[in-house]
């Protein structure tokens, strides 16, 4: 028999009006108790008794047995949920940020009060990645995840490359249509991605990762110079997060644009729609594909939290719990585009090797091999000198190769 559960929402936006759109069309044993918004004023499709602007009437109500947190403030996100677990609530987040930056604390308090933090919408919207991960590949050896982990990035490049859309048009409709975060530059600059790269890797490999020790590079340099190089060599470009053991000892993360070749699964992955490659040892590759933003994919993984936690589903993190040291390295090198003004930066980034050069006018690039550690080092001037890059393992024929 399933538990009966009393919830309190924070947050009524894209997210938390699209999940309760999916709610109310279902008979879960499920009662929405309480709505906290941020802005009192705000018309609203629910009559005003369901909404409050005081998160105790939530937090501080013993029949409320289930939290969920949809809401764009990361800090107050956190303290929802912390104060939630510490109540013995059960908690249900897409926040990636919040539980990227939190994850070890979150852990904690799950441990220390027995309670449940679920948040399978915060990673791939509809894509029922980390249940996957828990469940199906607990046993299995994982040799890479990676994939297109942010609607709104993906959304600007498909209106580019397929439509030839402008990119300021292209991102001010990924606004309007819900899928971009409260501030863009998280999902261009591929900061979201990489939260959400973290919180894979966390059940993929049993590691705790600090998200300013993850290199991400966005797509906010690209230019027409880049897309019409990528298109005469049949090519796309995607922003794609990449987890990749390299040995028994390391795992690499990083985010960054890449040069997709057409028989890879990304290439076709457009518009808000997410990919997850997942490379395992014995199942070999596998790909998951879905809608990655949006109220409504985003609430069906919610939902589906909620719906597990009618069975007190709580996630096990086997792979964290029994990690035998495998830890967290930026040693590795890469090969990529790098498009270019100034000949200082490609001094700065010490290529091992270069592979191709080609300057016209002011169109500059290289393709060659570094280490990513340098890139690291030189963020900031890519970012000051408008640089654009992309890996191109396949089209250099040089796969991520450990630095050692
Ligand atoms: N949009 C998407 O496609 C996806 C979003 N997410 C994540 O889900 C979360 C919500 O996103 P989204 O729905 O798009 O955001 P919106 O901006 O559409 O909505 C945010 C909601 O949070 C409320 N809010 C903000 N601060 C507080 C607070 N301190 N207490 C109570 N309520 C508060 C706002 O109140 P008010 O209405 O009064 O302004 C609003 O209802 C974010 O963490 C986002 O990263 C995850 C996956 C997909
Ligand atoms: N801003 C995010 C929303 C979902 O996580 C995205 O565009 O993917």
């Amino acid at each position: 028999m399933s538990k009966k559960l009393t919830i309190g929402l924070f947050g009524f936006g894209v997210v938390g009006q699209g999940l309760y759109d999916i709610i109310k069309t279902k008979n879960l044993n499920i009662e929405i108790k309480k709505i906290a918004i941020k802005d009192a004023g705000k018309e609203r499709s629910l009559p005003a008794s369901y909404f409050t602007t005081d998160k105790d009437e939530l937090l501080n109500d013993p029949e409320i047995n289930t939290i969920i947190e949809l809401i764009n403030d990361t800090e107050a996100a956190f303290e929802i949920a912390s104060r939630a677990l510490s109540s013995g609530k059960s908690v249900v987040s897409a926040s990636k940020k919040m539980i990227a930056l939190h994850l070890e604390e979150l852990l904690k308090l799950q441990d220390q009060y027995d309670t449940s933090l679920l948040y399978e919408g915060a990673v791939c919207g509809s894509i029922p990645i980390i249940r996957n991960l828990e469940e199906y590949y607990d046993n299995e050896l994982l040799h890479s995840i990676c994939g297109i982990f942010n609607g709104s990035s993906n959304y600007i490049l498909s209106k580019g490359f397929l439509e030839g859309m402008d990119y300021a048009t292209a991102l001010k409709q990924a606004q309007d249509l819900g899928f971009a975060e409260t501030d863009p530059t998280m999902d261009v600059g591929g900061y979201d991605a990489k939260f959400k790269l973290i919180i894979a890797a966390a059940h993929a490999y049993g590691v705790v990762v600090e998200p300013e020790a993850v290199l991400n590079l966005g797509i906010e340099n690209l230019a027409a110079d880049d897309i019409q190089y990528a298109r005469e060599k049949g090519l796309k470009i995607k922003l794609v997060p990449v987890a990749k053991e390299l040995d028994d000892e390391h795992v690499a993360l990083f985010v960054m644009p890449k040069l997709v070749t057409p028989d890879e699964f990304l290439y076709n992955v457009e518009y808000e729609y997410n990919g997850v490659i997942v490379q395992a040892a014995f199942a070999d590759q596998q790909f998951f594909f879905g809608k990655g933003a949006g109220g409504h994919p985003t609430g069906s993984a919610v939902l589906s939290d909620v719906a597990a936690l009618r069975y007190d589903y709580q996630y096990e993190y086997k792979k964290l719990r029994t990690n035998k040291g495998l830890k967290f390295t930026n040693d590795i090198e890469l090969c990529v585009y790098l498009r270019y003004e100034d000949d200082e930066l490609v001094e700065a980034l010490e290529f091992v090797e270069i592979k191709e050069r080609y300057y016209s006018g002011s169109y500059k690039y290289i393709i060659g091999k570094l280490k990513l550690s340098k890139l690291i080092d030189n963020k900031q001037r890519i970012s000051d000198q408008k640089a654009f890059l992309a890996f191109a393992d396949q089209l250099t024929g040089v796969s991520l190769v450990s630095a050692k």
